[in-house]
């Protein structure tokens, strides 16, 4: 017991010197933790979600050999334990996110926030407990690329999803630490609230598994979820570009990082977007084949 402390400890002091350099040579910030949040699982140091992110990409990178060495398929029957384990997590993140997106909302009624330029105030505590609730749910939302590995479906397991997840999760453990509230308390709301119809349609479509056109009649809607996502990143981006210009009284680092995110996410999905419904609808399908 004493080895593995010992052991947690020089990583502990390595991972966080690691990160404290690259953000004050990258981004010239110094992060200090704040009240809030301290003393809060997994907040007071970022080797926890260095480590998990570590963890994630070794079993996806694991995972993708494991399939590709064993030429595996998506299976057309799933094991019963894999479809339970997959209904439970969309049903749960589908709860966690409805409640944040209430609570998160709530509490900027509650503390006067304007729609942008928010400053973050040390007395809203239950803002920042909703703040690192939210980015506790990014341990949770790893389990959406196992569920793919498990799966076996490869064709979901792309560069934009495992970005996303592993930088989200970093980004939300310095905002967390920081400043959990403001301006942060707009990109948790509205990405919670996307969330609760994203794991709605991914509930969906696991009960429905088996029966394509059947699926395919109650989950039409995945083309305009798509849409629903561009446009929370096109919100937040609209923030970020706002916040600079009115100098909001928000970390101006955050909000930087907050912008370049924004527009990473829009290309990378805008991608997705022309190939999942355009490129592959009938009509694109004929136009590829023409230029062909
Ligand atoms: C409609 C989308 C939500 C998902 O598109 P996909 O192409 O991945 O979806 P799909 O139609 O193939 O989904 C059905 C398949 O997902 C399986 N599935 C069920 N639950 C799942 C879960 N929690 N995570 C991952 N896959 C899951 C189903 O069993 C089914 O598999 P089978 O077909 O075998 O039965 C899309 O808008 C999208 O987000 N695409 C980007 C890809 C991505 O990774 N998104 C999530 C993270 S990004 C994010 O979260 C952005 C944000 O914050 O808004």
């Amino acid at each position: 017991m004493e080895m593995v402390e010992g052991a947690w400890k020089a990583v502990d002091m390595r991972v966080t010197q690691l990160v404290w350099s690259l953000l004050r040579n990258v981004m010239g910030v110094e992060l200090t933790g704040t009240p809030t949040t301290k003393g809060l699982p997994l907040i007071d140091s970022p080797t926890p979600i260095v480590v998990a992110i570590t963890i994630y990409l070794s079993c996806v990178i694991g995972g993708l050999l494991w399939i590709k060495a064993s030429n595996l398929k998506p299976r057309a029957q799933e094991p019963a334990l894999l479809q339970a384990l997959v209904l439970l997590h969309n049903l749960f993140c589908f709860g966690l996110s409805l409640y944040m997106c209430i609570g998160i909302i709530y509490q900027a009624i509650l503390n006067r926030y304007t729609l942008w330029g928010n400053s973050y105030k040390l007395e809203q505590t239950e803002m920042a407990i909703l703040v690192y609730m939210f980015y506790m749910s990014k341990y949770v939302e790893f389990m959406d690329t196992i569920i793919m590995v498990l799966k076996r479906n490869t064709r979901q397991i792309t560069f934009l999803h495992v970005y996303h997840h592993s930088s989200i999760a970093l980004i939300w453990w310095i905002i967390a630490y920081h400043a959990p509230g403001g301006e942060a308390y707009f990109s948790a709301a509205l990405n919670s609230g996307v969330h609760v119809f994203m794991y709605l349609y991914y509930f969906l479509a696991a009960v429905l598994r088996g029966n394509e056109k059947v699926r395919r009649k109650y989950l039409f809607w995945g083309r305009y979820l798509t849409q629903l996502q561009m446009f929370q990143f096109g919100l937040n981006l609209l923030q970020a570009y706002y916040d600079r210009k009115v100098h909001a009284p928000y970390p101006p680092f955050l909000i930087t990082i907050l912008f370049y995110y924004m527009i990473s996410l829009l290309v990378l999905f805008a991608n997705f977007y022309v190939h999942k419904y355009v490129m592959s609808s009938p009509k694109g399908k004929q136009k590829t084949s023409k230029a062909e």
